[in-house]
């Protein structure tokens, strides 16, 4: 490879999990298995992992890339000990995953689900848990991802730095001071990554247009993405690589007026609004359903 992808790391102080944390996760999709990759590289034993994953070869698939780890396919299941629970099934999935969930008393909760709230979770949990409301985002895959995470002022410190540990195996880690600003970063980071990802798509694509070869425009789209992330992850301010870049009266000057007087900034600001009212729809169904 011809760059270390740990240059997107976001520095943070390593804290491995002391061994006897038994964490058990409720799904075992694509954002499970990314925490779990994160909790085994940061020396956490697999013995003390659990999954629920009902889908037989999702299940050997866990098996296969996490030696060691317990598998089974009921949450009731899995949660036996648990000092940590991650829920990590879609918001839709929340209300069958939680039935019948009998946690120990101070467990620590911790949902990565877009838009399901503390409220609801109470509602089906009951009091005596820990419950932690987080958005992480897909580059957890690698490290680099970004979490925003919220706790109700009465969770204990140790409950805020377990739920903390869990999600910082994935990369960095923002506290936030109010439950409705979850959305919006499930709108900017949680979704962000599918918005660069467009972004690259829309390059190739133009590069095509220009008469470009598909795979040299797909080339050049996918490493000016990557040459530019790994820019941005250094000290630089994004506004000032994007000033040293733009030539006076050249041919970036030329196409940013363009994306500028066609409203991308506005664009975009419309778009964040739209994924944050999605999560917001999601929770409220799910509230309804209880
Ligand atoms: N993907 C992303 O970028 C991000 C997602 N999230 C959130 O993370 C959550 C998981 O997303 P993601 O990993 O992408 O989704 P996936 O669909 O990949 O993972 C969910 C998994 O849970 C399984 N499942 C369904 N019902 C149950 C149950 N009752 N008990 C145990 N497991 C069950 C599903 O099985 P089956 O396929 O059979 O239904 C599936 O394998 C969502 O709530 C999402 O909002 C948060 C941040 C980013
Ligand atoms: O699209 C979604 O609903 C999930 C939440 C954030 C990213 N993916």
């Amino acid at each position: 490879m011809p760059y270390d992808t740990a240059q997107f790391k976001t520095t943070f102080e390593e804290t491995p999990l002391p061994m006897s944390e038994r964490i058990a996760f409720i799904g075992g999709g694509n954002m499970a298995a990314s925490l779990i990759g994160g909790l085994l590289k940061a020396g956490h034993s697999p013995a003390q992992i659990a999954v629920a994953e009902p889908l037989a070869e999702r299940s050997a698939w866990l098996q296969h890339e996490f030696p060691g780890v317990q598998l089974g396919t009921q949450a009731t299941a899995v949660v036996t000990g648990a000092r940590a629970v991650v829920l990590a099934v879609k918001p839709q999935q929340m209300r069958e995953a939680l039935a019948n969930l009998a946690l120990d008393a101070g467990c620590v909760v911790v949902s990565i689900a877009a838009g399901v709230t503390l409220a609801s979770l109470r509602r089906s949990l009951g009091g005596g848990v820990h419950l932690v409301r987080s958005m992480p985002n897909t580059p957890a895959l690698l490290g680099a991802g970004i979490s925003g995470l919220y706790a109700e002022p009465s969770v204990p410190a140790a409950a805020r730095a377990l739920a903390e540990r869990i999600l910082r195996a994935a990369g960095d880690c923002v506290w936030l001071e109010q439950e409705t600003q979850i959305d919006a970063v499930t709108a900017l980071s949680g979704s962000g990554p599918a918005y660069f990802f467009l972004l690259t798509e829309a390059l190739r694509e133009a590069g095509v247009q220009l008469g470009l070869a598909p795979e040299v425009a797909a080339r050049l789209a996918r490493q000016t993405f990557v040459g530019s992330a790994l820019m941005a992850a250094g000290e630089t301010d994004v506004q000032q690589l994007r000033a040293q870049v733009t030539s006076k009266g050249g041919t970036t000057q030329a196409a940013l007026e363009h994306l500028e007087q066609a409203g991308l900034r506005k664009l975009f600001a419309d778009a964040l609004r739209a994924a944050e009212a999605r999560s917001r729809e999601l929770g409220a169904l799910l509230s309804k359903e209880s």
